[in-house]
């Protein structure tokens, strides 16, 4: 029997929660496990926009370095804020079944989107819903809103905002689902590449460890989220590029819908492309996810992305 397994977490509620529930998993499967929380930067630095400070990689580079230390051997991330490429020495060594990947509506007030009173004040800091809040509302006023799943409810509750949005996975996960007036259909507001799905992140030479962990990895969700993931990785997106991409099940068939808006002229109609093919194999999911990519390019996604690098 092998020594037990540490895994690397930041302390937010979230990161805690989906660190026990991979533990969970793993026990089940008969190995041992302990947690080492931390503290990131990105946990640190709540009064910038993330886009503004170093992006997603800010909450993963201290996990990452633990783990190349050899004081722990994995961290669980949401999935949503794992970048498309992970730094030399560590890859995804399993991908757990999604949940709810929706966004979900929270007000105390108002019952959804559509009954906010003209020229709302909705938080989010969020790139990717603020043009997609837009594009359904154009007389909202979108207002920053950062920090962690309870922070952001406290804000909200604190008076300054009418509404904000937030992942349904994550409040769910925290009990926090009775929060929730109204979830968005993809349709309207399509999700964040990963959202919803957990990864496990290792060393890529610690052989073995992918032997005992990789079990956890529920097929159709790492499908799905490898396709949406080329569509990022083959844009260059990042977290600040306004960028959605969903990939649903039907039968053998992946559809998959990406959306794109430009993160200055934040009016810019969407582009969007959705399509469905057979997906068999890893391979075959980050073709099809780069040929979705490729279709936003031939619609223009090139003029949206350069006024990204002008700001
Ligand atoms: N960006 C932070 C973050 N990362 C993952 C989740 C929620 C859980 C998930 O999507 O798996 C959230 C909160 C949110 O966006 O509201």
């Amino acid at each position: 029997m092998p020594a037990s397994i540490v895994i690397a977490t930041r302390e937010s509620r979230l990161a805690l929660w989906q660190a026990e529930h991979v533990r969970g998993r793993l026990e089940a499967m008969g190995e041992q496990v302990e947690l080492l929380p931390m503290t990131t930067r990105g946990d640190q630095i709540l009064d910038r926009s993330l886009a503004k400070v170093g992006g997603k990689g800010l909450f993963v580079k201290e996990l990452e370095t633990a783990i190349e230390d050899g004081r722990a051997h994995l961290a669980v991330h949401s999935l949503k804020d794992v970048p498309m490429t992970l730094p030399a020495g560590f890859e995804l060594a399993a991908i757990l079944e999604r949940e709810d990947p929706r966004d979900a509506f929270v007000s105390n007030e108002h019952a959804s989107l559509n009954r906010l009173p003209d020229g709302a004040v909705v938080g989010t800091s969020s790139l990717r819903r603020v043009v997609q809040l837009l594009a359904l509302r154009p007389d909202l006023h979108i207002e920053p809103l950062r920090g962690n799943l309870d922070t952001r409810l406290r804000k909200l509750d604190d008076g300054g905002y009418d509404a904000i949005v937030l992942a349904a996975a994550g409040l769910q996960r925290l009990g926090l689902e009775s929060r929730i007036r109204a979830r968005f259909e993809p349709a309207e507001m399509l999700p964040a590449v990963g959202q919803g799905a957990l990864g496990i992140e290792i060393r890529r030479d610690a052989a073995s460890l992918r032997d005992r962990v990789e079990a956890l990895t529920h097929r159709p969700t790492q499908l799905a989220t490898l396709a949406e993931r080329a569509v990022a990785r083959v844009l260059g997106g990042s977290c600040s590029t306004p960028l959605a991409a969903y990939a649903l099940w039907r039968g053998d068939e992946l559809e998959l819908a990406a959306a794109l808006g430009d993160p200055v002229r934040q009016q810019r109609p969407l582009l969007r492309v959705a399509s469905r093919t057979r997906v068999e194999s890893a391979a075959d999911a980050e073709r099809f996810g780069a040929s979705v990519a490729e279709a936003l390019v031939a619609q223009g996604a090139a003029s949206y992305l350069s006024s990204a690098a002008a700001a």
